[in-house]
């Protein structure tokens, strides 16, 4: 047990997410407790306005939770300063603000301004870092390119690579395939599989392609009204946790092939 839990890198217990204002708090999620250990890739799913990209933000920092606790590695994420976390947890975020007016490479080298030295002057350590982000999201032949020229899906791999230049133990991603056709699409899940399980980050991702996050990932929080779910895809199939995520009269799940299919 002890072992086991010296690998948990993020931890939620009974967590409330929301906002407030002067006058109310509004909780749009709660109940949350879950996990993400090193080497793990979890998807986290749910309808549109259930709240994921507000747990994702109070995950990253980014706004207060309303209750419990969030840890990154055993310790409170409040008691973080920001180069800490920055050294600990990257951030690719749908909104994510474009600097549209750097080129490919230089907004990827921003990836590695926590580990730069006061200059900001790259290292060869730095400089493989960014090698290795811009072969592992395909993205070296638009490294000169300015970011204004690209697609929102090529953006979209080159915020990518931002994050995987700044190598953290944890990656946290807003909806990373929404941009992709097919092929990237089925080409980032796959890179983000192959480097939490291979080289230990824990990454956690929202998506709407439940299909390929029940056959890729190796565990899933799924948001409802009532409650979130967290579990191994094939014990949240097995218990029924994708039967109802929608409407019934519209869409179905089919448990053998873990596929919606749409009602006739
Ligand atoms: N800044 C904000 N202030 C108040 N309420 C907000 C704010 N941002 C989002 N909300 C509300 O929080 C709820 C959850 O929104 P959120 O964007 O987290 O959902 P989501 O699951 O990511 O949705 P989608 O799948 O459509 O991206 C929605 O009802 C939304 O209107």
């Amino acid at each position: 047990m002890a072992s086991e839990e010296k690998h948990i890198i993020l931890e939620t217990r009974d967590l409330a997410v929301g906002y407030t204002s002067k006058r109310k708090s509004d909780v749009i999620a709660s109940g949350i407790s879950f996990s993400v250990s090193e080497g793990e890739l979890v998807a986290l799913v749910g309808a549109n306005g259930i709240g994921k990209s507000t747990l994702l933000r109070s995950l990253a920092g980014m706004q207060a939770s309303l209750k419990g606790e969030i840890f990154l590695k055993g310790k409170r994420l409040s008691e973080y300063g920001m180069l800490q976390m920055a050294n600990e947890l990257s951030v690719v975020l749908t909104e994510t603000p474009a600097s549209k007016n750097l080129t490919v490479l230089e907004l990827i080298s921003l990836g590695r301004q926590p580990h730069t030295n006061w200059m900001g002057t790259l290292s060869e350590e730095d400089k493989k870092a960014i090698k290795f982000a811009l072969e592992a999201t395909n993205t070296e032949t638009l490294a000169q390119s300015k970011c204004y020229e690209l697609s929102d899906g090529q953006l979209q791999r080159v915020y990518i690579a931002r994050a995987l230049a700044q190598d953290t133990t944890l990656i946290i991603l807003d909806e990373p395939t929404t941009h992709l056709d097919l092929y990237h699409r089925a080409y980032v899940l796959k890179l983000l599989k192959k480097l939490a399980n291979e080289t230990g980050k824990a990454i956690l991702y929202s998506t709407h392609e439940i299909d390929l996050a029940i056959q890729l990932s190796d565990k899933m929080l799924v948001m409802t009204h009532e409650t979130c779910y967290f579990d191994r895809p094939k014990n949240l199939i097995a218990d029924g946790r994708f039967d109802s995520l929608f409407p019934t009269e519209t869409i179905d799940f089919d448990k053998n092939s873990g596929r919606f299919t749409i009602k006739e």
